[in-house]
């Protein structure tokens, strides 16, 4: 008798070979849906929603940036696409972008950058022209290195009164680079447009917004460069990051490379930050709005009412 035949994939064992390449192109809604229809699948779901968990980087950067929630609700995640820095605006929903495979491998993480602004570490670079003393290492090259990736140790923490937050998984050095705002930039018609959406939307659910303007005074004094970058559908890990009245302990810094008309908003560490503590910044001045949602930073100084921008 011969034992070594080979058995015929099943439907099931096909089906289940085909949903893995499909499960991490979908939203959490459309997974948690499929995952009661069998348990083969309800095991894969489990299995996709872990490893989003565990890295909201998408193994896009350094570091795996983990969601942790302390039993706060059951928010295992945050889902939007990654981008490590500025992308153009999308008028119509971005297309999916793979996350959760379970066979998702993170990339040798040896960085070789030469001080030209070449891209040696396999991703995209950015060469900083400001004082290089001031934000210390950059990357493993070396203090000499002028390309900026995002090394320290981060994660992503949920809290009852502010959703998820960024925080420090390291100790963080005064003037240290943190992060840039990653997102879409915008015009601001199209700011505007999306900001009144995000409003309604936003006011009375559990949802968040992450659409941030920053105003450069340009050296006649006379006029204001604008930019808007929105990180709710398409952003990093910046997207995150909670307001705090007091100004909390990152900096914005408007960082230009050469020959780029639109600066990059930089986060450093203002101030030693310890590990585990909250990395926030001042969304702006409170009192905009009187009818603004609470604020919870928590502060010494807070005002109690979040900012809000008037696009
Ligand atoms: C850029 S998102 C920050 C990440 C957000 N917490 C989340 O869960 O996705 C901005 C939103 O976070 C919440 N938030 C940020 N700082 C807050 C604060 N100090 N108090 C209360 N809510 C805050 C507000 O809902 C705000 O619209």
């Amino acid at each position: 008798m011969n034992n070594n035949k080979k058995k015929k994939p099943t439907c099931i064992t096909q089906f289940q070979n085909a949903a893995v390449y499909i499960l991490p192109y979908l939203h959490p809604t459309e997974l948690s849906s499929i995952s009661s229809t069998c348990k083969a699948l309800n095991l894969l779901t489990k299995s996709i929603t872990s490893v989003r968990s565990s890295d909201a980087s998408r193994t896009f950067e350094k570091h795996p940036i983990p969601f942790i929630n302390n039993n706060v609700d059951n928010h295992p995640y945050a889902y939007f696409n990654y981008t490590k820095t500025q992308t153009l605006g999308f008028t119509h929903d971005p297309t999916r972008q793979p996350w959760g495979s379970c066979s998702d491998t993170r990339p040798e993480s040896s960085p070789i950058c030469d001080s030209t602004g070449q891209d040696g570490c396999g991703c995209e670079c950015e060469i900083f022209d400001g004082d290089l003393d001031r934000v210390g290492l950059i990357c493993e090259c070396g203090s000499g290195c002028r390309i900026r990736v995002l090394s320290v140790r981060l994660k992503i923490v949920r809290s009852v009164n502010k959703g998820w937050g960024l925080y420090a998984d390291e100790f963080i050095k005064c003037g240290e680079f943190v992060c840039e705002y990653a997102g879409e930039l915008l015009t601001t018609k199209e700011a505007r447009r999306r900001q009144l959406t995000y409003d309604k939307l936003v006011s009375g659910s559990k949802r968040t917004s992450a659409l941030l303007v920053v105003r450069e005074h340009l050296p006649s004094g006379n006029a204001c460069l604008r930019i808007n970058i929105d990180a709710t559908r398409i952003g990093n890990v910046a997207r995150f990051i909670n307001h705090s009245c007091d100004g909390g302990n990152l900096s914005t810094v408007l960082v230009r490379s050469s020959g780029a008309l639109l600066p990059r908003v930089c986060f450093f560490a203002s101030r030693d930050i310890l590990k585990d503590e909250e990395l926030t910044f001042s969304y702006g001045d409170a009192g905009v709005n009187p009818n603004g949602s609470k604020c919870f930073c928590g502060s010494s100084c807070c005002s109690g009412i979040m900012p809000s921008e008037h696009t």
